[in-house]
């Protein structure tokens, strides 16, 4: 049996409803009743079907990143990288590899307002002959802290208060009061990209180092850059009211529209390269440290590559909300640095998909390799693969892929040594590229951060030692930021 052949579609091929088994339902407007005025009866399998499906037609959001859209397209490699890097897509110039990429607000549930102050989510999901390669990014290069044993509680002090349901400042603020190194990260969520226009004028970022592997085995040090094509847009605080007002889906409405018009936005890929025997040579901290960026005079940006969408999904259940990026996927020739908060990522995506969709999350279309593809794990709930043999075991006599072996995968580092510890990293520096980023922007820009940093200070239930810690940041990243938000505070109220 092909079972394929048998799978249900919409093709509505039926002249009548049919139950999920396929049998005729004479009437499916009416429940089945004791005479007119009921009552119902339970024996009236197609409503109690209808309904018991219903009942479990959502999965669990996303713990975060719950509310995006996503697109598919192509990602076409523009520069030979093969001295760097054996990874799929760049094997030649002009390669093609399919991709979908999803965007997102992270804090706030499905359906929420697009218009909020919030990072944002950039992932990709390359379709590689090597397997799926996922580069699950956001806007912002850097992050609020840098080891993933915090990120649970980060994420309990940006969500809505378990009391009101309500996202509240103090609460963020204090929590992230005890982790200075979120401070270059807060000149990306208080700057106008902490609300891009829409999703198509936004840049996204690797945020974490990532190892480029080549044939030899050579490491070099890689950050990962998309640069939109259609320039950077934001909307200014008033602007973002009216736009949310209007449709607070709009960032959904215009990726949705921009591609249907067929106007395919495009972003260029862009990496940054160090030699890992530099890596504690580098007088603004530690590459492992996903709080920093590389400077580009020492680091300059190198074009690799371009991505075009250019097309809408087909469902939102089936594919955006079913797709499961996770940093843990990699492929041959692209593996992860040490950086602690990448390490906790590649374990905790895979986790929540399994629960959030099943088992075989990974049978699901959008998710699935479209490559060659061999392993003996696939039953269990929502497993759909078509399997004919009766070899589920490895390796097995019968089975040649078992015997031939496959080529050396240089994708595992060598030998790592060290004594136990649990330590922060000692290079942390968590002032400079704040201060320099705020100072990098024009006047008009700068006090509008200092506007929206006082704002989040003067918000209900800040107490004035949490001002305090806070102001005092502020003046170490630089003493006239320090004081220009300090002016706008009032200290008065606790
Ligand atoms: C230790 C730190 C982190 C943990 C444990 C974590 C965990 C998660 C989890 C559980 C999800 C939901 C995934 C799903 O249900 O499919 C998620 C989504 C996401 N995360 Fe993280 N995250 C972390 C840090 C980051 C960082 C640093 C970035 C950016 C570089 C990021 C970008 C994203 C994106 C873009 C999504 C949405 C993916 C999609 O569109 O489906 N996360 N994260």
């Amino acid at each position: 049996m092909d079972p394929k052949k048998f799978l249900p579609s919409d093709a509505n091929d039926s002249v009548h409803i049919t139950t999920n088994s396929g049998a005729p339902v004479d009437d499916s407007l009416n429940s089945l009743t004791l005479g007119e005025r009921g009552p119902v009866l339970l024996s009236d399998f197609h409503l109690v079907e209808k309904l018991a499906n219903f009942d479990r037609e959502v999965v669990p959001e996303r713990r975060v990143h719950a509310r995006g859209v996503a697109a598919k397209g192509v990602f076409v490699c523009t520069r030979d990288i093969t001295k760097l890097t054996k990874a799929d897509p760049f094997s030649h110039v002009g390669k093609r590899t399919p991709v979908a990429v999803r965007f997102s607000t992270v804090v706030h549930s499905r359906g929420s307002p697009e218009t909020l102050r919030d990072p944002r989510g950039f992932a990709t999901k390359f379709y590689t002959g090597e397997g799926n390669w996922d580069l699950v990014g956001n806007l912002e290069p850097v992050f609020f802290i840098r080891d993933a044993i915090q990120f649970p509680e980060m994420v309990h002090a940006f969500k809505p208060s378990p009391k009101t349901e309500k996202q509240e400042w103090h609460r963020i603020l204090d929590f992230l009061s005890f982790h200075p190194e979120c401070m270059h990260m807060m000149t990306w969520l208080l700057d106008d990209v902490g609300i891009p226009k829409n999703y198509t004028t936004m840049n996204g970022a690797g945020v974490h180092t990532f190892v480029l592997i080549n044939r030899e085995g050579r490491e070099t040090y890689v950050k990962f850059h998309w640069v939109t094509e259609q320039g950077e847009h934001n909307l200014l605080d008033d602007e973002a009211k009216r736009v949310g007002g209007e449709d607070f889906s709009h960032a959904t409405t215009h990726l949705i529209d921009t591609i249907e018009a067929g106007n395919f936005p495009a972003w260029q890929l862009k990496i940054q390269l160090m030699d890992p025997a530099t890596e504690l040579d580098q007088p603004w901290g530690d590459p492992l440290d996903p709080t920093k960026t590389w400077p580009e005079k020492d680091f300059p940006m190198i074009p690799v590559g371009r991505m075009v969408l250019n097309e809408n999904m087909d469902n939102h259940f089936l594919e955006s909300e079913s797709i499961a990026f996770s940093p843990g996927n990699v492929i041959p020739g692209v593996t992860f640095s040490q950086d602690k908060l990448l390490q906790g990522r590649i374990f905790s995506y895979a986790d929540t998909q399994r629960y959030r969709l099943g088992a075989n999350y990974l049978q699901i279309p959008i998710n699935a390799p479209r490559c060659p593809f061999m392993n003996r794990q696939f039953d269990g709930s929502g497993a759909t693969m078509t399997r004919k043999s009766d070899v589920n075991y490895f390796p097995s006599i019968r089975s040649r892929a078992d015997t031939v072996g496959t080529e050396q995968v240089p994708n595992v580092r060598g030998t790592v040594s060290g004594t136990q510890v649990r330590r922060p990293l000692s290079k942390q520096n968590n002032f400079g590229q704040a201060g320099e980023r705020w100072r990098s922007f024009d006047e008009a820009r700068r006090q509008r951060l200092v506007v929206r940093a006082a704002e989040a200070l003067n918000a209900p239930k800040v107490s004035k030692k949490l001002k305090g810690i806070w102001i005092g940041y502020w003046t170490e990243c630089d003493r006239e930021l320090g004081s220009r938000i300090a002016a706008l505070v009032k200290m008065s109220n606790m």
